[in-house]
């Protein structure tokens, strides 16, 4: 199976004419799944694959006459470890970082995040979404800095009362949908190619045919 969850065959099952994969980042507990669940309640959710280490949500939406395949990644647990499985961010097209403005620390965190990311993805779009706002609608005076340092889009979020998530996920479809598009990511082009390569190449193998020696006459 493909790590990427990119396949024809969900193409075809879902009736979809393009399929992009969103990965969700951050530290334990800022909300990352509830966010997903938030956005999703009202969405269609076709299926939902369930590991202990990672929960896929399938999501359709039709953007300009074109209906679009949604894969959101969401893990439970691996990112206590502060580092994913490389598969997390294989043929990733967009990623949502979300940190709790609760808690300092998971701000904080945020770079040691971004840097995993770019590792992987160095082109990718990313979102920064500062989740919780509900706890203390103060906190969206504070100025939090790493989003716009870096140069990302940054949205005040609460997955309790819905402030905000719809755009959140919206805008992260969009912009997975142009990345996939506009790519100029290398490794993006060079899986392109391995995609269009016909891997079936069976070398003609009847040449290792063996050659049956007679069995030795017994005596
Ligand atoms: N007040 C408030 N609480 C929230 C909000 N979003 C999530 N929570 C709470 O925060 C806790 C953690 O939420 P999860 O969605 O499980 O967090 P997570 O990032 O998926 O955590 P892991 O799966 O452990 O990585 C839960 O108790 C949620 O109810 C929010 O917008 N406002
Ligand atoms: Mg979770």
């Amino acid at each position: 199976m493909d790590a990427g969850g990119i396949s024809d065959l969900d193409l075809d099952k879902y009736d979809a004419d393009e399929q992009v994969k969103i990965i969700c980042l951050g530290d334990s507990a800022v909300g990352k799944s509830k966010l997903m669940e938030r956005f999703l309640i009202d969405g269609y959710r076709p299926q939902q694959l369930s590991t202990y280490a990672l929960t896929l949500y399938k999501y359709t939406t039709t953007i300009n006459g074109q209906t679009v395949l949604v894969d959101f990644w969401d893990t439970a647990g691996q990112e206590r470890f502060r580092s994913m499985h490389p598969s997390y961010y294989h043929k990733a097209h967009a990623c949502i970082m979300v940190f709790d403005v609760q808690r300092k620390i998971t701000y904080k965190n945020l770079p040691i995040w971004y840097k995993e990311l770019r590792e992987y993805r160095p082109e990718i779009p990313c979102l920064v979404v500062a989740n919780k706002i509900d706890a203390d609608m103060k906190v969206t005076q504070k100025n939090f800095s790493f989003a716009k340092k870096q140069g990302l889009p940054f949205y005040f979020v609460s997955a309790a009362d819905g402030t905000n998530v719809v755009k959140v996920f919206k805008d992260a479809i969009q912009m997975a949908l142009s990345y996939k598009r506009n790519s100029n990511d290398f490794m993006d082009e060079v899986m392109r190619e391995l995609e269009n390569f016909d891997l079936d190449s069976k070398e003609s193998s009847d040449k290792d045919e063996e050659t049956q020696e007679g069995k030795p006459d017994s005596a």
